[in-house]
C-alpha cells in the first residue's frame, strides 16, 4: 500500500534530521580520528624521550620498567579509541544515505506510548544518546519487523518475552537521503520492495537481504537453540543469504565472545568463496573463515597422496558410464560414503587394537636404530584399555626416549668424528660459547681435549637426529598407508568381516578392493577414500580436533556423504552446526544414493536438532520456477515469488554446428536486451571447452570457468553445471538439452540444478530428441 504525500514528507523531514545528525556526527568522527592518529604517531615518535631509562639498580630498572608500562597502556589506549572511532565511522557512513529500511509502531502491552522503531544496518542515539533513532537489525526489537505484521506481537529479550501490539509496519528506500518509495504492508515484507530488489539485474557478488529478509528466513538467521540446524530449501529460496545474514547475527548477538575467525563456512568452490566475499563486510562484519572441504582434505592429507577433486570424480561418474570398471567405480563411490563402511572402519580399528598395526622402522645412515618389530612390541605391552592413539602417544615418548640413548652410543661412530673435524670455525667458536654459557667450561679455549670432543660429538649427533625426533612426535613411524591399503588387500581380513553378523559388504566388494589397492600403489587416493582414510588416520593417532571453531556453516549440504559428517563432526566436537541444502541438487554419486538428510538428523539426536523448510524460490522469474519445479518430484510445493518474466524457451536444430550457430545468436540478444551476467551451462567441462572454443571466435569477452577459477565476475562465462552451484546468472543458456546429453535417472538433478540458476530468462538448445526432464 503506497502511503499518502503528506506522510511522505512527514517521513521526508525525519530521513533529514536523522542523516544531519549523522553528518554532524560523521565531522566530529573525522576530526576525532585526526587527533587520535596525530596522538598515536606522537607517542610512537617519542616514546624513549618520555620514559626514564635507567637500569643501575633494581629499584632504578623497577622504576624505568613502570615508566615504560605507562608509556605501553597511554598507546594502547589511543589505538583502542582509534579502532572504535574507525568502527563508529563505518556504521555512519553505511547509513548515511539510507539511514533506515523499515519502521513499525508498538505499543507495549500495559503501556498507553507508542513507540516507532526504524531499522537499520547499524543503530544511532540521539544526542542524549538515550534514545534509538535507528535499531540495528539484529535487535531483539528488530524480530517484530521480520516476524509478524500489524496486530497482537511478542519478541524475546535476554531478559524475557515483551508483547504488545503492532499498529504499523513500513518499508522503504532511502537513496542519496532521499526516500524514493515508501509502503505500508502486512505480515510479510511487502512485495512491492522485493519486486523490486529481485528484479534486478545480478551482480558480481551476492546481496546482503536484510530489508527483505522473510519469515522462515528470519527463523534460521536467529536460530540460537539448535546445536544442528539444518535447512532444506527449494534452488533459489535464500538459503546462502540466509547463512551470510546469520553469521551477520551471531557476531552481534555474541559480541566480545564469538569471533570471525571461529565461524567456519564450507563452500561449494572456491569461486563460490568470492561470490559472497562482500556480503559480511556490507554489513560491517568481518568475514568468517571460508574453505571448500577438498582444500581442508589436502591440508589434513599433506603429501601422503595425490588427491582426486571431487571435480575430476564428477566428470568421471558424468562421462565414463560403458567404460570397464565403471559400475565398480560407482559402488565404490556409494559404498565408501556411507556409514556401513564407518562401521567396518570403527571394527578394523579396534582389531587394530590388539594386532596387526605396521610400523615403519626408524633407520639413520642406511642402519636401523628401532626397529619395526620392537615398536610393535612395545605398543601392543601397553595396556589395552588405553585408547589407540593414547598407546600411540606412549609408544612415541618411548621412543624418544630411546633415541636420546641411542645418541649417546652414536657418539662413538667414525661418522662424528669425520664431521667435527670438517666443522668450520663459525660453527666451532659458537660451540664454544655455548659450551662456556653452560658453566661446563670455564677457560679461554677448548684445552681440556675429551671435554671438547664429548661435547662435540653430542652436539653434531643431537644436530642430526633432530629430524629423526620430529618425525617420532607426528608419529610417521605408523604407516597408515599401508595399513589403510591392507583393509581391502588382506583376504584373512575380508573373511572376518564377512564374519561379522552386522557388517554389510557390497557384492563387488572385491572388486573394489581391486580398484583401491591399485590406485594407493600408485600413490593415489580416490575422493571416495579420503575421508576414510583421515578417520582412520585419526582413530589410530588420536583425533586432532579443532575446539576453536564455535560454528560450522555448511553450504550445498546434499554434496557431503554420511561418512564425511560423522568426520567433521568428529573434527569440530565443540562447534554448532547450520547446514543448508537441497535434494533436489544432489549431484554426487554418493548423494544421489544417500537417504536425504536423515543420517545427518541422526548425528546429534532429535533433540539438538531442528529443521527448517524453504518452499519460496526467490532468485527465478514465475514463469521460470513453474518451468523448473515440473522436472523434480514434490516440485508443486515449490512456490514461486510473484515475479514475471518471459518464457523459458526451448529450441530444436538439426545439428551442433547449428546448435553453436543459434547459441551465438541468442547470447547477442541477450546482450542487446541489456543482460550484464549471461552463462551458457554445459554438463561436462569437457563440453564447456569444446562450446567455448566455437562459440569464442565470435564473443571475444566470453570466459571459459574450470575448477580452478577462483572469482566470480558479471559477464558471458561458459561454465559446467557442476560449478554453477549456489550462483545466478540473468540469463541462462543451457547448451544442449538433448536426451543424448542429460538421458540417465541420476543426472536429472543436475540438470535441475543447471536450469534454476536463471534468475530472468532461460533459453534451452536440443538436437536429435530433447531431454525427458522436460516436459513437452
Ligand atoms: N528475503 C530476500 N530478499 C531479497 N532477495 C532474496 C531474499 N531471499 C533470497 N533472495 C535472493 O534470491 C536469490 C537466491 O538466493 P540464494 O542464492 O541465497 O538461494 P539458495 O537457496 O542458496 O539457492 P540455491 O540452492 O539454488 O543455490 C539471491 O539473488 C538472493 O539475493
Amino acid at each position: 500500500m503506497t502511503v499518502p504525500n503528506e506522510r511522505l514528507d512527514q517521513e521526508q523531514r525525519r530521513v533529514d534530521g536523522v542523516t544531519g545528525l549523522i553528518r554532524e556526527r560523521l565531522d566530529g568522527l573525522r576530526d576525532q580520528l585526526g587527533s587520535l592518529r596525530e596522538d598515536i604517531v606522537d607517542i610512537r615518535r617519542n616514546f624513549w624521550d618520555d620514559v626514564t631509562v635507567n637500569f643501575e639498580d633494581a629499584a632504578e630498572s623497577a622504576e624505568t620498567h613502570a615508566s615504560m608500562k605507562q608509556q605501553a597502556e597511554v598507546l594502547s589506549e589511543r589505538e583502542r579509541s582509534h579502532r572504535h572511532a574507525e568502527e563508529q565511522l563505518r556504521t555512519l557512513l553505511k547509513l548515511e544515505h539510507s539511514p533506515y529500511f523499515g519502521r513499525i509502531d508498538m505499543t507495549e502491552d500495559g503501556q498507553t506510548k507508542t513507540e516507532s522503531i526504524y531499522l537499520g544496518v547499524g543503530s544511532l542515539l540521539d544526542e542524549n544518546g538515550y534514545d534509538y533513532l535507528v535499531y540495528d537489525w539484529r535487535a531483539p526489537v528488530s524480530s517484530l519487523y521480520y516476524d509478524f505484521g500489524p496486530g497482537p506481537v511478542q519478541y524475546e529479550t535476554p531478559s524475557g518475552v515483551v508483547s504488545g501490539e503492532m499498529t504499523l509496519k513500513r518499508q522503504y528506500i532511502i537513496r542519496g537521503g532521499r526516500i524514493v518509495s515508501m509502503f505500508d504492508t502486512g505480515v510479510t515484507i511487502g512485495d512491492e520492495l522485493l519486486q523490486e530488489v529481485l528484479g534486478k539485474q545480478s551482480d558480481a557478488q551476492m546481496r546482503s537481504i536484510v530489508a527483505t529478509i522473510q519469515r522462515e528466513q528470519n527463523r534460521i538467521i536467529r536460530n540460537e537453540r539448535a546445536r544442528l540446524l539444518i535447512v532444506q530449501g527449494a534452488a533459489g529460496s535464500g538459503k546462502t543469504s540466509a547463512a551470510l545474514q546469520r553469521v551477520a547475527y551471531l557476531l552481534y548477538r555474541y559480541r566480545g565472545i564469538l569471533t570471525a575467525e571461529q565461524i567456519v563456512l564450507f563452500s561449494p568452490n572456491p569461486m563460490f568463496n568470492s561470490y559472497v566475499a562482500t556480503v559480511l563486510p556490507e554489513l560491517g562484519e568481518q568475514n568468517m573463515q571460508q574453505t571448500t572441504y577438498q582444500q581442508y582434505l589436502e591440508h589434513r592429507l599433506g603429501r601422503t597422496f595425490s588427491l582426486e577433486d571431487p571435480y575430476t570424480q564428477m566428470e568421471y561418474t558424468l562421462s565414463a558410464a560403458g567404460e570397464d570398471g565403471y559400475g565398480t567405480r560407482i559402488s565404490s563411490i556409494t559404498y565408501k560414503s556411507g556409514l556401513p563402511f564407518l562401521n567396518v572402519i570403527d571394527r578394523y580399528a579396534a582389531m587394530l587394537g590388539h594386532s596387526g598395526l605396521l610400523f615403519k622402522p626408524v633407520k639413520f645412515k642406511g642402519r636401523t636404530l628401532i626397529a619395526a618389530s620392537a615398536i610393535s612390541e612395545y605398543f601392543y605391552m601397553l595396556d589395552r584399555s588405553v585408547s589407540i592413539g593414547n598407546r600411540m602417544r606412549l609408544t612415541a615418548e618411548w621412543m624418544l626416549k630411546r633415541l636420546t640413548s641411542l645418541s649417546k652410543e652414536e657418539r662413538e661412530q667414525q661418522w662424528v668424528q669425520d664431521q667435527i673435524e670438517l666443522l668450520d670455525p663459525e660453527t666451532y667458536a659458537h660451540a664454544f660459547e655455548e659450551l662456556k654459557r653452560k658453566n661446563r667450561f670455564s677457560g679461554e679455549s677448548f684445552d681440556d681435549f675429551d671435554a671438547e670432543k664429548d661435547f662435540l660429538a653430542a652436539m653434531v649427533v643431537q644436530e642430526q637426529f633432530k629430524k629423526l625426533r620430529k618425525r617420532v612426535k607426528r608419529l610417521t613411524f605408523l604407516n597408515v598407508p599401508s595399513i589403510y591399503k591392507r583393509l581391502f588387500g588382506d583376504r584373512s581380513l575380508l573373511s572376518e568381516y564377512e564374519a561379522g553378523s552386522e557388517l554389510r559388504l557390497p557384492d563387488d566388494w572385491r572388486e573394489i578392493c581391486a580398484l583401491t589397492v591399485e590406485k594407493l600403489e600408485r600413490g593415489e587416493i580416490l575422493y571416495e577414500d579420503a575421508t576414510p582414510y583421515l578417520y582412520l588416520k585419526e582413530k589410530l593417532e588420536g583425533f586432532q580436533t579443532n575446539t576453536s571453531v564455535k560454528h560450522l556453516f555448511i553450504d550445498e549440504a546434499q554434496d557431503y556423504s554420511p561418512f564425511q559428517y560423522h568426520y567433521l563432526k568428529r573434527i569440530f566436537p565443540n562447534c554448532k552446526m547450520t547446514v543448508l541444502g537441497d535434494l533436489n541438487q544432489s549431484i554426487f554419486a554418493h548423494a544421489v544414493a544417500g537417504d536425504g538428510f536423515e543420517p545427518l538428523s541422526a548425528l546429534y539426536g532429535e533433540e539438538e536438532t531442528e529443521k527448517i523448510v524453504l518452499t519460496k524460490s526467490y532468485r527465478s522469474t514465475r514463469p521460470i520456477v513453474a518451468f523448473t519445479s515440473r522436472m523434480i518430484e514434490g516440485g508443486d510445493r515449490i512456490e514461486p515469488f510473484n515475479r514475471d518474466g518471459a518464457e523459458p524457451t526451448i529450441t530444436a536444430v538439426e545439428n551442433d554446428e547449428r546448435r553453436m550457430l543459434a547459441i551465438g545468436g541468442r547470447i547477442e540478444s541477450l546482450q542487446q536486451a541489456g543482460y550484464a551476467s549471461i552463462a551458457v551451462i554445459c554438463k561436462t567441462a569437457e563440453e564447456s571447452a569444446r562450446t567455448f572454443e566455437a562459440l569464442q571466435p565470435k564473443a571475444p569477452h566470453l570466459r571459459l570457468i574450470e575448477k580452478e577459477t577462483v572469482t566470480f565476475e558479471k559477464g558471458l562465462a561458459v561454465i559446467p553445471s557442476y560449478l554453477a552451484k549456489g550462483v545466478e546468472f540473468d540469463a541462462v543458456v543451457i547448451a544442449d538439452a538433448s536426451r543424448h546429453a542429460y538421458g540417465k535417472e541420476s543426472e536429472r538433478k543436475l540438470f535441475y540444478t543447471a536450469c534454476t540458476r536463471a534468475m530472468h530468462e532461460l533459453h534451452l538448445f536440443y538436437t536429435d530428441r530433447l531431454t525427458h526432464f522436460v516436459e513437452a
